[in-house]
């Protein structure tokens, strides 16, 4: 019975997800030790020391931020995410966002909170208080959405079956994305663009160093007076200080987050969310069931789907004896890795090969066991960043 898989859980992970990692060949939990894998939400991996028998990451969410990817990717380790599994969720509360700006929802309930429930004209001084709380419906209205992924583009839709103009860009826009888009969104040709024309403008990019500060004091300065931006992107994305400036000489009229930093707290024109975005039962379900899984057929097959720093790479097994290779992208890999084989007299049955930029990862199913000296001679080939023996019983 080989040893079970250590998997170290971060943070609170669905249920779901984690009963996908079975029992008899998982140990799973917040206080594993010497971990074979690390599954996480939001918690920040930057400053730990990640120990080296880690061969995977499960990030069971969209954003890989939190996570040190270019230190995963030199030792050969996969980060996975959940691609479009909360999307929907965020898409819903940019909507929440949307009206609750629109329609003056947070001073509105402030108001109310604040009257005496036993006070003979009750009705009086909620009939006389309601002017100060009038709105702007969303019809009509234009807005811009700045990056098209998978939140992108169901905020897209959404916005505009309720009658919204879509102004989108994204200037890394997938093919597959830029099929799923609505064909009334308009492209525009920057975030200078963006910010000039549209009423409401939503974030949906991750958090890069090309994103970092993308919304600023400089093109802040260009938004329409009054103009709504909303930000469940990441805290890094926009300038917080500029958005305070903007919000003070009133050229934003609101400014709603999902990251309540120190500096905007408490102001008057911010609805400030608690990282709720992704915060729904099913997209917590989703996100942990598709990561779990990924992560499960990675570790028992070498199998790779939705890494971020990998090529997906997948082989059905042709033999109980699969060696996985996370190699540099660079010329005559494949010959060192059959060459090593060969001399140790081992016969490929299959071999498959991808590569995704610097990166490049290889499967090879043997027809007979494969000994402790060829894993060994295969790791010291130049350019070799992990190997993995993958025999079934
Ligand atoms: N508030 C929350 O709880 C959540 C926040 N997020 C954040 O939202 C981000 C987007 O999530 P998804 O849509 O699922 O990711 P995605 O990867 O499907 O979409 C991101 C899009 O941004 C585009 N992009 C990259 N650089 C850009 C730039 N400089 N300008 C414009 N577009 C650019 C990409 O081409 C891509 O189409 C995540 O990276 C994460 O930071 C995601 C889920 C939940
Ligand atoms: O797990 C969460 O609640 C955060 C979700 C998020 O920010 C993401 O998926 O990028």
């Amino acid at each position: 019975m080989p040893d079970p898989f250590r998997v170290l859980v971060l943070n609170q992970v669905s249920a779901s997800g984690l009963k996908r990692l079975p029992s008899d060949t998982y140990v799973v939990g917040k206080e594993v030790t010497d971990p074979d894998a690390v599954l996480l939400r939001s918690a920040d991996m930057h400053a730990m020391d990640i120990p080296p028998g880690v061969k995977a990451i499960g990030r069971c969410g969209a954003g890989t931020n939190n996570i040190p990817v270019a230190a995963m990717s030199a030792r050969g380790v996969p980060v996975f995410n959940a691609p479009g599994a909360n999307a929907n969720a965020v898409k819903e509360l940019v909507l929440a966002g949307m009206l609750m700006a629109a329609r003056n929802l947070a001073p509105a309930q402030r108001f109310v909170d604040l009257l005496d429930p036993g006070a003979a004209d009750l009705e009086k001084a909620v009939e006389a208080g309601k002017k100060d709380f009038a709105g702007t419906e969303l019809a009509g209205q234009t807005l811009g959405i700045i990056g098209l992924g998978k939140i992108g583009s169901l905020v897209a839709d959404a916005a505009i079956k309720l009658g919204m103009n879509v102004l989108g860009y994204d200037p890394e826009i997938t093919v597959d994305a830029a099929w799923s888009l609505p064909a009334q969104v308009k492209k525009a040709a920057g975030v200078n663009d963006v910010l000039k024309s549209a009423n409401f403008i939503t974030l949906h990019v991750p958090l890069l160093d090309a994103t970092r500060n993308l919304v600023n004091a400089k093109n802040l300065a260009l938004a329409k007076q009054g103009a709504v931006l909303l930000n469940f992107s990441r805290e890094g994305v926009v300038d917080d200080e500029a958005v305070l400036a903007a919000l003070d000489r009133k050229d934003l009229g609101w400014y709603v987050c999902d990251f309540p930093g120190s500096r905007i707290l408490r102001h008057a024109r911010v609805i400030a969310l608690p990282h709720l975005g992704a915060s729904t039962h099913e997209a917590e379900e989703n996100c942990a069931v598709m990561v779990a899984d990924q992560l499960r057929d990675f570790l028992e097959h070498g199998n790779i789907a939705n890494a971020v720093n990998f090529p997906n790479v997948s082989m059905e097994r042709e033999s109980r004896f699969r060696v996985a290779i996370a190699n540099a992208n660079v010329p005559n890999m494949l010959g060192q890795i059959s060459t090593a084989m060969a001399r140790a007299g081992l016969n490929i049955h299959t071999m498959v090969n991808k590569s995704r930029g610097d990166m490049a990862y290889t499967l090879v199913d043997v027809d007979s066991p494969v000994g402790e000296e060829v894993i060994a001679a295969l790791k010291r080939i130049g350019g070799v960043l992990a190997v993995r023996y993958l025999p079934q019983p």
